[in-house]
């Protein structure tokens, strides 16, 4: 018989119902209760997206697309799919545990999210290594730490972003403006060399390289309501900067840190944005997000590979 490699996907995690909000949210608040204005502001996002996140759906479905073609590329192991949520049950210890409980003694992690920073990827690491530690240590885990550089992954975007250029009118594919961009996080972050910031710069010359569209803006969004500074420039007033310097007629969007058509993408970028375009006159377009696309599941199963090696 083969032997079982565990396979822990971990992804942030939303609300599964309305009433879910405010403990998720509290959650991300490292316990501490938001103020009621917020959470009912959050809720109104949710509503506006459609009541609830298909974020929850989607990772489970891009965990097993993922575990399903691992299975299918090699012989060597059996793949058993964990999911470990940052946010809401199963939480990433819960995944853990429940691979020692069936006796896993190897495996790897990888975090549906391409960029590294001490925020995203090195804390869901880091808890899935601590939980392992902490029972007993019969678990070796192996974590696939950043993949945004895998070409299957630029390739994704290269086509989303061709593919979207074919809606346009002549006049506005002569005169976009792609703007790339990722969830913000407080600047701070760049003391300690966090290498967020340079992989998205690095993400958009990459795809700037295998693209046919010309002008490539890098930008941040979502960021959060503390009065610190946040890595800017955000999208919105990016869009009009844009506009003024260059009177671009129409606008595409491609939010590459997130991988699933979720709250960041669906409110923030088609709606908030498109808030934007709409009072500038000039037209808004955004991508399909990977989701279970083929190439972006075997750009995880390229970068699980070099893990492994
Ligand atoms: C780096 C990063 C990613 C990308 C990497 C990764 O995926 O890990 C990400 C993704 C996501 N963030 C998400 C949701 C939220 N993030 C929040 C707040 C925050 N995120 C932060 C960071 C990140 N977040 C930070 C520093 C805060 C401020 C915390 C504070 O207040 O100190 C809040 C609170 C309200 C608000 O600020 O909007 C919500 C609801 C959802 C789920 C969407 C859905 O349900 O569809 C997803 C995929
Ligand atoms: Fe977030």
């Amino acid at each position: 018989m083969k032997q079982v490699r565990g396979l822990l996907v971990m992804a942030y995690g939303t609300p599964y119902k309305e009433e879910d909000i405010e403990r998720y949210y509290t959650h991300i608040r490292h316990g501490r209760k938001p103020a009621q204005e917020d959470i009912d502001d959050l809720a109104e996002r949710y509503r506006a997206i459609g009541g609830i996140s298909p974020l929850a759906k989607m990772t489970e479905a891009q965990a097993n697309a993922l575990c399903a073609r691992l299975n299918e590329v090699q012989d060597e192991v059996e793949y058993k799919v964990f999911i470990g949520l940052k946010h809401i049950e199963p939480f990433v210890e819960d995944a853990v545990a429940a691979m020692v409980n069936e006796g896993i003694t190897e495996a790897v992690s990888i975090v549906l999210a391409p960029h590294f920073s001490t925020f995203s990827i090195k804390s869901y690491n880091g808890r899935a290594q601590e939980e392992a530690d902490k029972l007993g240590g019969t678990l070796k885990i192996t974590s696939v730490e950043a993949w945004y550089d895998e070409p299957k992954f630029i390739e994704y975007w290269r086509q989303a972003v061709d593919g979207e250029l074919e809606k346009m009118s002549a006049e506005e594919r002569a005169n976009c403006c792609l703007i790339i961009s990722n969830h913000s996080l407080p600047e701070k972050i760049k003391l300690a060399g966090d290498p967020y910031e340079d992989q998205l710069i690095e993400t958009a010359n990459l795809i700037k390289a295998a693209a046919t569209i010309e002008n490539i803006a890098v930008g941040w969004q979502s960021e959060g309501k503390t009065p610190e500074p946040w890595l800017g420039p955000d999208v919105q007033d990016l869009t009009r900067e844009l506009f003024n310097a260059h009177g671009y007629k129409a606008f595409m969007y491609a939010p590459v840190g997130f991988v699933t058509e979720h709250l960041e993408v669906l409110y923030d970028n088609d709606i908030e944005c498109k808030v934007v375009c709409d009072e500038l006159g000039v037209g808004y377009y955004r991508p399909a997000m990977p989701n279970t696309h083929p190439l972006f599941i075997d750009a995880m199963v390229d970068a699980i590979h070099k893990k492994l090696a």
